[in-house]
């Protein structure tokens, strides 16, 4: 009702900002966009569910987001999927495990350090009861 909807339009709110922030973070850039196909021809027989912080912009706005951990799974899938596909001991390799990580481990402590608890667990019991 009414109220529940004021509290999701403040969910999408506080996650745009997160979001925003993250990808301002230059650290993060090779998570900005979808990977190209053209230019990475096999990355989609590898991952089978690409994610990145455009698309997720873009599922804030269509409402595809019902609390923040259903945002931090999305954090979880780009940093996996970076894993998976960058697996080697080679610098480049190493260095995009490591970006991975920190934008998973940056994620979670903005979230942490600005979110409150009681007001993720409003968004989850509208969420469960739906
Ligand atoms: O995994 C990723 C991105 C990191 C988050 C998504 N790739 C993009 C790189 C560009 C291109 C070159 C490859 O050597 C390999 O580094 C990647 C794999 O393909």
């Amino acid at each position: 009702e009414e109220i529940e909807e004021a509290t999701l339009r403040e969910l999408r709110i506080f996650l745009r900002e997160i979001c925003a922030k993250l990808a301002r973070n230059r650290t993060f850039y090779i998570f900005t966009k979808p990977v190209d196909e053209e230019v990475v021809p096999d990355y989609r027989d590898i991952i089978k569910e690409p994610m990145d912080l455009e698309t997720m912009m873009t599922k804030i706005d269509q409402h595809e987001y019902e609390c923040a951990q259903e945002f931090l799974c999305d954090i979880d899938l780009i940093c996996t999927n970076a894993l998976e596909y960058n697996p080697d001991r080679n610098p480049e390799d190493k260095i995009i495990r490591h970006r991975a990580c920190t934008l998973r481990d940056t994620a979670y402590a903005y979230i942490k350090a600005e979110m409150d608890t009681d007001f993720e667990d409003k968004c989850r019991e509208i969420r469960d009861r739906r």
